[in-house]
């Protein structure tokens, strides 16, 4: 599937707000078209209480090898920042398009407001918009609000510290369940992060036809992890092999959180990276907050040493942060494999059909 289609209808970002019709352009699919269709008579993904660190550690290494995610509650997070976060995001999306624009991201770059960067890879649109802030929100918040900018920055600085001490301590309890400890990942517990992680706010605007529509086509994270928060609207939906897609409620408090291509490549394939996507809704905007939690930018990320054996050779090859950043935004669903040593063993999804996505 999807190879890069580069004509500038993925530069123009319509105003979804105020369209009656969707227009052909967003039309991923016929009505009567069942691979759309998702399963949720079944199972969700676990619901996981932090504070009861033995039995999370069991239930997280089952969740990653399962699903791929699972939500959390009792996290230490406070309702007033997530609220504030929604907030911020809700503010920031309603500002009229062409101040939304002034922060536009630009064509080669990672940060700014606009539509979803896998978007090259499809030849619909997708019914959202997004905001990716790397680091400091500062320069994009002040071109947006020019005299106004402060309560903008000081919830998303807030956020991001709050989530980067959540993320590190979720990345030990997965990697606990795993029997690996800090002596076995020093570059994950020394020296400075930086700018290792990312917080994109997604953007889902009520849908005059969301049956044919698509929110944010199906993916993987390039991430370690991603601890996602999703409003009270349901749009999330988890790939599981054997049930399909499973929508994941969303839980007052809770926070998503998915397995991603890096953290694939550290348990060498144990915890597979979990397929993902949003669709949307008749009457109800949805909004999501991801941060996306990766290492700092030089260190090589590579299959543990501690599960590799002669039984159990590295599936994958060394590969860091940014340079899978920059394979994945060209290859997209083909990044992963591209990193591939060899053949999975029976039993093992190959990532490539597991990542295929369909269009139209
Ligand atoms: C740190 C990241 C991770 C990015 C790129 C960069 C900033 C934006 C992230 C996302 C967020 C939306 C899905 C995704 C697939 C996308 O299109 O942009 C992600 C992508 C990735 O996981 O590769
Ligand atoms: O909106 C959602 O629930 C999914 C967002 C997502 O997958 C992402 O930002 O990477
Ligand atoms: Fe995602």
């Amino acid at each position: 599937m999807p190879s890069r289609i580069s004509d500038d209808v993925h530069q123009k970002q319509l105003d979804l707000y105020t369209i009656k019709e969707l227009p052909e352009s967003h039309a991923w699919r016929s009505s009567l078209d069942h691979d759309y269709q998702c399963n949720d008579s079944l199972e969700s993904i676990p619901v996981i209480d932090l504070n009861d660190e033995k039995f999370a550690i069991e239930n997280i290494g089952h969740a990653c090898k399962t699903w791929g995610a699972f939500q959390i509650i009792n996290h230490n997070i406070s309702q007033r920042l997530l609220d504030n976060m929604e907030e911020a995001g809700k503010r920031l999306f309603s500002l009229p398009m062409q101040q939304k624009l002034k922060a536009a991201r630009s064509a080669d770059g990672i940060a700014g407001y606009g539509v979803a960067r896998i978007s090259s890879f499809f030849s619909k649109l997708m019914w959202s918009e997004g905001f990716t802030i790397v680091g400091s929100p500062f320069d994009h918040a002040r071109q947006l609000w020019p005299h106004d900018y402060k309560k903008f920055c000081d919830v998303i600085e807030e956020y991001e510290k709050e989530m980067e001490k959540l993320a590190g301590r979720l990345m030990w309890l997965m990697l606990g369940s795993l029997g690996i400890s800090k002596d076995d990942m020093k570059w994950a517990c020394c020296g400075p992060r930086g700018e290792c992680s990312a917080l994109q706010l997604n953007s889902y605007p009520a849908c005059p036809d969301p049956d044919r529509a698509m929110g944010l086509a199906a993916h993987t994270d390039s991430t370690i992890l991603t601890i996602l928060h999703q409003n009270n609207t349901s749009g999330l939906q988890v790939f599981k092999e054997g049930n399909g897609w499973v929508t994941v409620p969303p839980l007052s408090g809770a926070l998503v959180i998915n397995v991603g291509d890096l953290l694939h490549i550290l348990s060498n394939g144990l915890y597979p990276s979990v397929l993902h996507r949003a669709v949307v809704n008749r009457t109800r905007h949805r909004l999501s907050v991801a941060y996306l939690y990766g290492p700092p930018s030089g260190v090589k990320i590579s299959p543990l040493s501690k599960l590799v054996d002669q039984g159990h050779p590295p599936l994958y090859r060394s590969v860091t942060w940014s340079e899978y950043l920059g394979t994945k935004a060209k290859h997209f669903d083909k990044a992963l494999s591209s990193f591939q040593l060899c053949a999975p063993r029976i039993g093992f999804a190959n990532p490539k059909d597991r990542n295929s996505v369909q269009v139209g």
